[in-house]
């Protein structure tokens, strides 16, 4: 339909213009000239209108159909493709509404509204009527009230607009609140359309009294909940909290009010703390495994937070620990690298890993020192705790102590020393047979090794085995047993080398010395003689102004034993001697024998406690029952206390001399313990092969482990020793002090080698070698004995070693040693010696020394060396030889020593 004008649409219907443009009016359209256009739209109305007013129903159903046409390939039945036409149609319908319908339903609305709002007015204006009569209804009962009321109401209604009320705040600070009392209560009375009876009050008051106490049930039930569900989660907060700090949980804010506030602040700390907690903690895991975990971490803690709880809260579940675990790490003396690592949970790997950073080579077998595995502790950031090597022991020993009770004063132990035939023994005997009643003997006394004698001052114990060596045993063993040294000294004889020995033993020990000037019944004694001599030992009588008594005996006659027994009893007193009575027994082995019959015969001088029969004793490093016990009488006895020694039987093999034993509960622990020591003692005898020589001690001062060091000096001449003395003592400095334990001329004895060997000195002789028991001692304690000639050459030696300088150095080596039997003249050599070699070899160009009496006198070379008629250049040990020295005539005893310079090379 194209647009055309009035004209063409009227020839096209068969009208005349003029009745077209009346109907185009009549649609409603403008009016228009002939030859105005009618637009296709207009068009349409005009037909909808004409149909309208000729009866046509307008369809009201209006279908829009778009249709597309596309061409598709399709193949045949007969495999020919061919061309299709495929038309799409679309189809959209829609529902044109009715308009007289729709003014029909606008209509009813508007007129249902009217109707509402007259409706609504009137009732308005009803309530207004209603209220109105109430009003008035109100006002008469009020009037009537009042009337009926009269005075009575006046006197309240002066505190009619106000309340008092007491408030009791947070803090427990009372305040009075005043504030004005509440009007609509007053209104409710009001209200009430007739007085009130008293019946109808009282049922009232009941009822609101019944009213508030139910309220105020509700109010604390409803607070009691309350609290306690904040208390849930305030505990709930805690274990959270405490499961990623080291804080107990009760820390938190436990004892603060539950306010809200503080809970919520508390949460959110909690929450931040383990937020950062996570964060920090799963740095060492994989990335993949870290964001998991982080992501799972956060889940819950916002399930947490929205008070949800984790699908996974209730299961079972490892968690990693989030915090580096510090060990104690405890570390005895040695220690094996995979010892220590397992002890820090690492791998022996890593240690070793970190020892080479350190500078340190090791395998996982290897033991490292304490020091060295205290760093390296420290450095993977554990606590190291230093243990003792002796922690099994010492707990046994803090054991036993703990057991021991009842301090009492305990007798002195004895012993006597003295030089050679100065009667030891015989004082010994006599203080036994005068003070040892014969009953208690039983006439057959037996000797154990010490004895106990009772005098009017007390009970005094006597370690009969006389002799330094006896006491040096001991002390080597580190038992202290003996409390008083006694010396005996000869009256007729003076002070002897072994007397200054026992002086220097004694001194070592800082045991105090009591002398006994023995044999005072000879006429040839003289004890001013004595007395004089030891004074150059520095040890001055009593009587001279000096601080050791001395008393005057005779063994033989018993004269002055009583003195002396005094003096001992006196010098015990001073000493304040103490130890338990009761508990487990502790003390020393005095002496062990192998009895045919009987087994291990074990002498013990009981130092604390009791000892009992039956009693599990671990001495040394052997432990049993006690079977019997018996004292020096031969009694026997079923208990023994402090000081007092007994013999007994039921250990199943023989300690040595000087250890130590304790009375033990756990049979286990003292199986530990004797293990422990079998192993210690086997260590023990590998080190003392280095313990004594020289080197070790030096290299032991160059590290600052030791800050004595120990000489024991021998000289040939007086001269030399005070030379060397006073040397050596300008020496010492405030961190090294050398102590010159025993010193003497001569040449160097058994004794010396005893004493150096308990004392862990140094033996240096001078111009002096050691005699044959002596070297034989010092071999078997694997000690060192360093020989010099040179004084500048020993003070060199100890000063360079002092400060740690103990460079590449010159020794002299002894190569061989002959014994001059005979010496011939002969015209032609002079004088030669007919000789046997008794150790080594003797060698003819080698630098030898004459010894006379083991001290040196010539220091040369040998002119010749001689097997029958033959020159040779050696002589081995066994066989003779003839020899000269150039430049000097040997006697018959002498010692020819053949040694060479030997350069040895410092390892510090
Ligand atoms: N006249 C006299 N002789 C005594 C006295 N004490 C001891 N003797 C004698 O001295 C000698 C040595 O005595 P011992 O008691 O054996 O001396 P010791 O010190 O024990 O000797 P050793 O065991 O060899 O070290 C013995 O012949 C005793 O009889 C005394 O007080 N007076």
């Amino acid at each position: 339909m194209a647009d055309k004008t009035v004209k063409e649409l009227a020839d096209m219907v068969g009208k005349t213009p003029s009745a077209v443009k009346q109907q185009l009016v009549d649609a409603g359209l403008p009016a228009r000239a002939e030859s105005d256009l009618v637009t296709e739209l207009e068009q349409e109305k005009l037909v909808t209108y004409l149909k309208q007013s000729h009866g046509q129903q307008e369809k009201r159903r209006i279908s829009l159909k778009s249709k597309t046409t596309s061409t598709a390939r399709v193949t045949g039945s007969s495999g020919k493709s061919k061309s299709v036409n495929v038309e799409v149609r679309k189809k959209k319908v829609f529902e044109k509404p009715d308009p007289e319908k729709m003014a029909e339903e606008l209509a009813a609305r508007e007129q249902a509204m009217i109707e509402s709002q007259e409706r609504a007015a009137k009732e308005a204006e009803e309530r207004a009527a209603t209220k109105k009569k109430a009003e008035e209804r109100q006002a008469a009962t009020l009037a009537a009230m009042r009337a009926s009321l009269g005075s009575s109401k006046k006197s309240d209604d002066k505190n009619d607009d106000i309340s008092t009320s007491v408030v009791v705040k947070k803090g427990g600070k009372a305040t009075v609140e005043v504030k004005p009392k509440e009007q609509p209560k007053k209104k409710v009375a009001a209200t009430k359309p007739k007085v009130e009876t008293a019946t109808e009050r009282k049922a009232r008051e009941a009822r609101e009294k019944e009213e508030a106490r139910l309220r105020e049930i509700e109010t604390e039930t409803r607070r009691v909940q309350a609290e306690e569900a904040q208390k849930r989660t305030l505990e709930q907060m805690r274990k959270m909290a405490g499961k990623y700090t080291d804080q107990p949980a009760s820390e938190v804010r436990k004892d603060e009010p539950l306010a809200e506030g503080l809970v919520g602040d508390a949460l959110e700390e909690s929450f931040e703390k383990e937020r950062r907690e996570i964060k920090r903690g799963t740095s060492s895991t994989s990335a993949r495994g870290r964001g998991r975990r982080k992501n799972q971490d956060e889940r819950e803690i916002k399930n947490r937070k929205n008070g949800l709880r984790s699908t996974q809260a209730s299961q079972h579940k490892f968690e990693k620990p989030v915090e580096k675990i510090v060990y104690d790490v405890e570390i005895s003396e040695h220690i094996t690298v995979a010892d220590l690592a397992q002890r820090m949970a690492v791998k022996a790997r890593e240690v070793t890993k970190l020892l080479m950073k350190m500078g340190e080579m090791a395998r996982e077998s290897d033991m490292i020192d304490q020091a060295t595995a205290s760093l390296l502790v420290e450095e993977m950031g554990h606590n190291p705790v230093p243990v003792s090597d002796t922690k099994v022991e010492d707990d046994l020993q803090d054991a036993v102590d703990e057991r021991s009770s009842n301090v009492q004063t305990r007798p002195p132990v004895v012993t006597i020393m003295g030089h050679v035939d100065h009667g030891k023994t015989s004082l010994l005997d006599k203080i036994r047979e005068t003070k040892v009643a014969t009953g208690e003997a039983g006439g057959i006394t037996q000797h154990i090794g010490a004895y106990h004698v009772k005098t009017d001052r007390g009970v005094i114990t006597f370690l009969d085995t006389p002799g330094h060596a006896a006491f040096s045993a001991m002390r080597s063993r580190g038992a202290q047993a003996t409390d008083i040294v006694v010396l005996v000294v000869a009256a007729d004889d003076g002070m002897m080398p072994q007397t200054a020995e026992a002086i220097d033993h004694a001194r070592a020990a800082g045991t105090p010395i009591i002398v006994a000037i023995n044999k005072m019944d000879k006429p040839s004694a003289d004890p001013d003689r004595v007395l004089n001599e030891l004074t150059t030992k520095e040890v001055v009588s009593e009587e001279w102004g000096g601080d050791t008594p001395m008393a005057r005996i005779s063994a033989k006659t018993g004269e002055g034993i009583d003195e002396l027994l005094e003096f001992i009893s006196l010098q015990a007193e001073l000493m304040e001697l103490e130890a338990p009575l009761d508990g487990a027994a502790q003390g020393v082995v005095i002496e062990s024998r192998l009895e045919k019959g009987r087994g291990p015969v074990v002498s013990v001088l009981v130092k604390k406690g009791t000892l009992k029969q039956g009693d599990l004793v671990l001495a040394g490093e052997h432990y049993g029952k006690v079977r019997a016990m018996t004292d020096e009488n031969g009694q026997r006895i079923k208990s023994a206390g402090p000081s007092i020694p007994v013999e007994i039987l039921g250990l199943p093999e023989t300690p040595a001399a000087g250890s130590e034993f304790l009375v033990v509960t756990d049979e286990k622990k003292a199986r530990e313990v004797a293990d422990f020591r079998t192993n210690r003692e086997r260590e023990r005898q590998l080190e003392r092969q280095n313990a004594m020589r020289l080197e070790s001690m030096f290299d032991q001062m160059g590290q600052g482990d030791v800050s004595f060091l120990n000489i024991v000096l021998k000289t040939d001449v007086r001269g030399s020793l005070e030379a060397l003395l006073s040397a050596l003592n300008e020496l010492s400095t405030d961190e090294v002090k050398v102590r010159v334990i025993s010193s003497g001329v001569g040449p160097i004895s058994e004794s010396d080698v005893t004493l150096a060997e308990s004392s862990e000195a140094v033996l240096l002789g001078f111009n002096v070698r050691a005699d044959a028991t002596a070297r034989r001692k010092a071999d078997s304690a694997n000690m060192d004995i360093r020989y010099y000639s040179v004084i500048y050459g020993l003070i060199d030696d100890v000063k360079a070693a002092m400060s740690g300088m103990l460079a590449p150095e010159h020794r002299e080596k002894i190569l061989g040693v002959a014994d001059v039997r005979e010496v011939f003249r002969s015209s032609k050599f002079g004088a030669a010696a007919g000789c046997m070699v008794v150790e080594g070899t003797i060698y003819r160009n080698k630098p030898i020394r004459v010894l006379r009496d083991d001290q040196v006198i010539f220091t040369g070379q040998l002119q010749s060396l001689r097997r029958y008629k033959e020159d040779v250049n050696e002589v081995r040990t066994g066989m003779e030889c003839g020899l000269a020295v150039r430049g000097y005539d040997v006697e018959a005893g002498d010692k020819i020593e053949v040694f060479e310079i030997q350069e040895f090379a410092r390892t510090i």
